[in-house]
């Protein structure tokens, strides 16, 4: 008995001497005030609830700059809009650690000379790479919406296609005529063997009906699908094929746009977790995904590729050229594709928000509509065309700024950094705060982007927030109001770019809309996420516009006024 006190004994004062080893914090002279939260886990639970809320809260109650902890990690959190240079430009706030720990805790590989790499790397997607790859992807977007055009004009018929068929039945008018009783049955035995119903309508006894039916037809001809799946066809698809380029014709592998899409969205819902160091054996989907997106062409045959991106050339020789690895390779290949997923998902909530509102459609619509006509040129509707340059798709205002407001809306990304050395940071309105070394140093642009004081209303979507306008904090102009992309991210004016000239192509192409109570939201709980993801799918219905105007993309680098980009400089949005 005696023994067991004395064990009991020793193991709570191994406890606490552990808490005060591990987890306590004694703040020294100048350091920020810490976040009051559990003795133990400290904030995690409050910032998985809901980060921006929390923070929110913990700002009013600390001020600008406080810490928080993530059991035995503590985050100096910066919550002034106005000090995002200072931060940006302090040396001694790094973001190699952190980059270093995405590739190695969430990818498994490293990259030697990373900076040196990312760096040049970045420079093969600006300037006159810009426009090279705005080219290739508006190639691949062309061919992706005819895919997506054909396959809805073939759509294997749906239980909506049944409806139809059922409501073409209970047409008196053309129930009177025996043999187009014969077509309907043709149909409804060519939906069950799943063949293809363009081909049927383009038989020779539809053609024969009146015009007045195949009007009502073509009115009712929807295809339908998960928004993911749409997305993921009209532009994950064209944005892979930008960054890889395309297979030799005829051969079929798993290095598939669509078989990585869907794999990539499996590995995607442990990456906070795997970020974070858990390993990732504990979540045996996520290695299933890793296995099949480990499955790519070998260095070579990729760099051989038709289309293959100067990106991926360039890292590959890079890497390379230090020795590394083939694994290390194909690891890269993911993390790349992992940047470009943000724009996939960015453009997923623009799909969304223009199927959800009429109003944001419709706004959005009459733009495209007028830039379009006229731009217009060609002697008949076979005919018209319509040629955009890069200046064009930048400049069109409701685009913009419905872009803008999604951005705003749903990125959950910190801006984080590791303080390598023991600093004094001080802020724009001239508080200076000791940070420790060691620590990690973050903004937290979503906090800024739901500021009421910011934004009006920051939780409603206005399409049109950013038209001409410009927000105040504390009464001061803000100099950079959204930093989804943070101050470092390379791919910022390509993928602006490309999802302007997406949401011109869907809007002139297709016609969308959201099934009926279908409704979805960005999911809270996965803040950290650079964009966040949906707490559910939805499914829509869409199919192609007769008569849409075929829309070119120009690339006119060089030429003058092609290379100063009104609109978009680096590090901010404004
Ligand atoms: C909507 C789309 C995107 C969003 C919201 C986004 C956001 C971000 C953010 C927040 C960072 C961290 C920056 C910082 O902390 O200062 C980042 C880094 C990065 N992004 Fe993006 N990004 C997007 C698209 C892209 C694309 C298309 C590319 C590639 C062409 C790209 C390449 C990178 C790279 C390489 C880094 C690491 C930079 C470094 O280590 O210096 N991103 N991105």
């Amino acid at each position: 008995m005696a023994a067991a006190t004395v064990y009991l004994g020793f193991l709570l004062v191994a406890l606490v001497f552990a808490y005060f080893k591990i987890f306590y914090r004694r703040l020294r002279a100048g350091e920020p005030p810490l976040a009051p939260g559990h003795f133990l886990w400290g904030n995690g639970k409050q910032f998985t609830d809901h980060a921006v809320k929390f923070l929110h809260a913990a700002h009013k109650k600390c001020g600008d700059v406080f810490t928080v902890r993530f059991l035995n990690q503590y985050w100096t959190m910066v919550l002034d809009i106005h000090s995002y240079e200072q931060f940006a430009k302090e040396k001694n706030f790094d973001f190699d650690a952190i980059q270093e720990q995405v590739n190695n805790n969430v990818f498994g590989y490293h990259i030697v000379d990373a900076r040196k790499m990312i760096s040049e790397a970045g420079q093969k997607v600006n300037g006159k790479h810009l426009f090279t790859s705005l080219e290739n992807f508006a190639n691949n977007l062309t061919e992706a919406f005819k895919q997506t055009a054909s396959e809805a004009d073939n759509a294997t018929v749906t239980r909506e296609n049944k409806t139809m068929i059922n409501n073409m039945k209970n047409n008196s008018n053309i129930l009177a005529n025996e043999k187009r009783n014969d077509l309907y049955d043709l149909l409804e035995t060519d939906v069950k063997k799943d063949y293809n119903i363009a081909s049927i309508m383009a038989s020779e006894k539809l053609l024969e009906q009146p015009s007045t039916f195949k009007a009502d037809y073509f009115a009712d001809s929807w295809s339908q699908d998960n928004l993911r799946n749409l997305a993921s066809k009209t532009f994950f698809s064209p944005v892979f094929y930008t960054i890889f380029g395309r297979e030799e014709a005829g051969k079929e592998s798993n290095f598939h746009p669509q078989v990585f899409h869907k794999n990539f969205d499996q590995f995607h819902k442990y990456f906070n977790f795997l970020w974070l160091g858990l390993p990732v054996q504990m979540f045996p989907q996520a290695v299933e995904a890793a296995g099949i997106l480990a499955q790519q062409p070998s260095s070579s045959d990729m760099v051989q590729r038709e289309g293959c991106s100067d990106y991926i050339k360039f890292a590959t020789e890079f890497m390379l050229r230090n020795n590394q690895t083939e694994r290390d390779i194909i690891c890269h290949n993911l993390v790349f594709l992992h940047v470009n997923y943000n724009t996939f998902r960015a453009v997923y909530w623009c799909m969304y928000k223009l199927m959800e509102d009429a109003e944001v459609m419709s706004a959005v619509r009459r733009e495209v509509e007028e830039v379009v006509e006229a731009k217009r040129t060609g002697a008949n509707q076979a005919e018209y065309e319509a040629e955009f340059t890069t200046e064009d798709i930048n400049k069109l205002p409701v685009v913009d700024s419905f872009l803008k407001e999604v951005i705003r809306w749903t990125s959950g990304v910190f801006m984080v950094r590791k303080c390598v050395e023991d600093t004094a940071f001080t802020t724009a309105s001239g508080q200076t705060f000791n940070i420790r070394k060691g620590d990690k140093v973050a903004i937290y642009p979503p906090v800024f982007h739901h500021d009421p004081e910011i934004f009006a209303e920051p939780e409603t979507f206005k399409y049109d927030r950013f038209i001409d306008a410009d927000f105040y904090k504390n009464g001061i102009k803000i100099k950079h109001p959204l930093i989804g992309f943070g101050s470092l991210c390379p791919g910022q004016k390509l993928s602006m770019l490309q999802i302007k000239w997406f949401i011109v192509n869907i809007v002139n192409s297709f016609k969308l809309e959201l099934l009926e109570g279908e409704k979805t939201a960005p999911h809270t709980g996965m803040y950290g996420h650079e964009i966040l993801p949906p707490t559910n799918d939805v499914l829509c219905r869409f199919r192609p516009r007769e008569g849409a105007v075929t829309l070119k993309y120009i690339n006119n680098y060089g030429s003058n006024g092609s290379k100063g980009l009104g609109g978009i400089s680096s590090g901010n949005l404004l």
